[in-house]
Order: structure tokens, then sequence, then C-alpha cells
């Protein structure tokens, strides 16, 4: 089966122009990076702060460009250098954020931030587009009554629905989720990871999850990818990694890992294996 996305060799450079008092110089935030995901499933990629998780990222969501390597999107070449990147290929891959509040426009209603993506990219008229929105809004767990609020009046929570919400409108093939629960409390955090296990149930949804949180990335990551200082030091299936980690550097990340209580997506997750 063609991987959804497929990423070969990735790297991605950023030039510090040097100045009176520092020299010039060249970071390597993502070195020759390799990974597929097929549909329906989850690759997460962890590691701590700086190790470019966030630059992958934005290669993947094609928001920045890559240095070399070669990505492909259901086989099709995507242009890394993003010089002739079309609008149909852009629109394959959307992005959820940490902070929801920080890319939710704070002066738009939750029915024009959902309805937002189609008048820019389809044709679709008023009444349809406000249809789509509204089915979108039941489908991640809000209710219509939500569509005319502002995104001051909902928790945190509640944003990151109407953020995974306006993600699905374009009916992306691959959802790059960058800490999409690291500012949740625990609770919150089940609730948003079910929401997610589920709507990747019902639309064969792809996932790239970026986290530094172990104890999510255990129960809904199919495979796991470990990256230090730009490189990919570990990748395989979640259970080769957490029962057999390799490197050095992913010993030590899970030995110094708590284990969160994430008890409800455990048992979601046992449910659905033994479907
Ligand atoms: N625009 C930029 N210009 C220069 N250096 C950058 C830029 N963006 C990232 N870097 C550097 O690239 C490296 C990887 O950063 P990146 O943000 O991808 O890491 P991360 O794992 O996502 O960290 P965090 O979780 O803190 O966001 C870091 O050394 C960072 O300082």
């Amino acid at each position: 089966m063609t991987p959804v996305l497929e990423a070969r060799d990735l790297t991605r450079d950023y030039h510090i122009p040097g100045s009176f008092f520092k020299k010039a110089r060249t970071v390597h935030a993502v070195k020759g990076v390799s990974f597929a995901v097929e549909q329906g499933k989850t690759l997460a990629i962890v590691g701590e702060s700086g190790c470019g998780k966030s630059t992958l990222a934005r290669i993947v969501t094609m928001i920045d460009p890559a240095t070399s390597g070669d990505m492909l999107i259901d086989g099709q070449k995507v242009d890394i250098a993003r010089e002739t990147l079309t609008s149909d290929m852009r629109r394959k891959v959307q992005i959820v954020f940490q902070n929801p509040y920080g890319t939710l426009n704070p002066r738009k209603k939750i029915g024009d931030i959902l309805t937002e993506p189609l008048i820019i990219n389809t044709k679709i008229g008023a009444d349809e587009r406000r249809d789509r929105a509204m089915a979108m809004l039941k489908k991640v767990g809000l209710e219509e009554k939500h569509y005319g609020r502002y995104p001051h009046m909902f928790s945190g929570g509640q944003r990151q629905r109407v953020a995974i919400a306006r993600a699905l409108m374009l009916n992306p093939r691959l959802l790059v989720l960058d800490e999409p629960v690291s500012a949740l409390d625990l609770s919150v955090q089940a609730q948003v990871l079910n929401l997610l296990a589920d709507l990747q149930d019902e639309f064969q949804l792809t996932y790239v999850f970026i986290s530094h949180d172990l104890s999510v990335v255990r129960y809904i990551a199919d495979d796991v990818m470990v990256m230090y200082y730009g490189e990919a030091v570990e990748y395989g299936s979640r259970e080769e990694v957490f029962s057999n980690p390799q490197h050095s550097y992913t010993k030590t990340l899970f030995a110094a890992t708590p284990r969160a209580d994430v008890e409800s997506i455990k048992a979601r997750l046992a449910r659905k294996n033994a479907a």
C-alpha cells in the first residue's frame, strides 16, 4: 500500500547571520530524517525541546521549506522548496497547534472560522458551507449553538475541538498534531485524544503526532520516531520502541517519564484492538 506520507532524507538548515560579536553559523535543525505513515495510522514524533520536532512539522505541513530530501503525499512528490507548490497539494495536510487560542482569530465567530477554508479553497455556496460547518461541529463533540460564538467563550478543550474541526473542513489526507493536548488538563487531554482516535476511525485519518509526553504517545501511536539533535535516533512500531529502546537517549527519556493517568485512552485502545 502506498503510504499517505513518505519522507526521505529530509533536512533543514537555518543560517544564522553573523554580527560584530558573533560568527555566522548554521543550525542543522533536521538531519536526514526518513519515515512513512500509512492511511489510518499514527506516527508519533517524540523528543525534547529543540530536537527539531516543530521544524519537521512545519516541513510536513508545507509551511516551511526543507533544505533537501523528498516528501511524497499519496506517492506524489511534494515541492519541498515551496517554489511551485499548488494549493491542492497544500490542503492535503492540515495542522493543529498546541495553543488553539493563538491560532483562532478572537474577532471571528466559530462559524466563520470553520467556513473560511471553504470560502478560500472551494466554490461551495453559503448554505452548503454552513451545513458542513454545523455537521463538523457535531463531529467534534460541539453543538450547533456554538456556531455563532467567539473563541473566548470556550474552554481550552473546546477550543482545541474547534481547531480540529477547522483542520478537517477541507478533508485533508494528513493531520499534523503539534503537541495538541500539552496545554490541557489531564482529564481534558484524555477527552481530546479519544476524540482524535474516534475521528481517525471514522474517516480513516492519518496522523503525525508531535509530543514530548511519552505517556500520551504510548497510547495513541502505531509507530514512534524519537528525535535527538535533529536526527531520528529511533524509529519503529510502538511495541518495538517501548519494549526495546536501542538508543541511549531513548532509554534515558523513557526512564525519566512519569506515567500519566490515561486509563480511559488505554481502555479505548484495548476495545479498538479487540474489535
Ligand atoms: N527560524 C529559525 N531560525 C533559526 N534557528 C531555528 C529556527 N527555528 C528553529 N531553529 C532551531 O532549530 C532547532 C530545532 O528547533 P525546533 O523548534 O524544531 O525544535 P522542537 O523540538 O520543536 O522544540 P520545541 O518543542 O521547543 O518547539 C533548535 O536548535 C532551534 O533553535
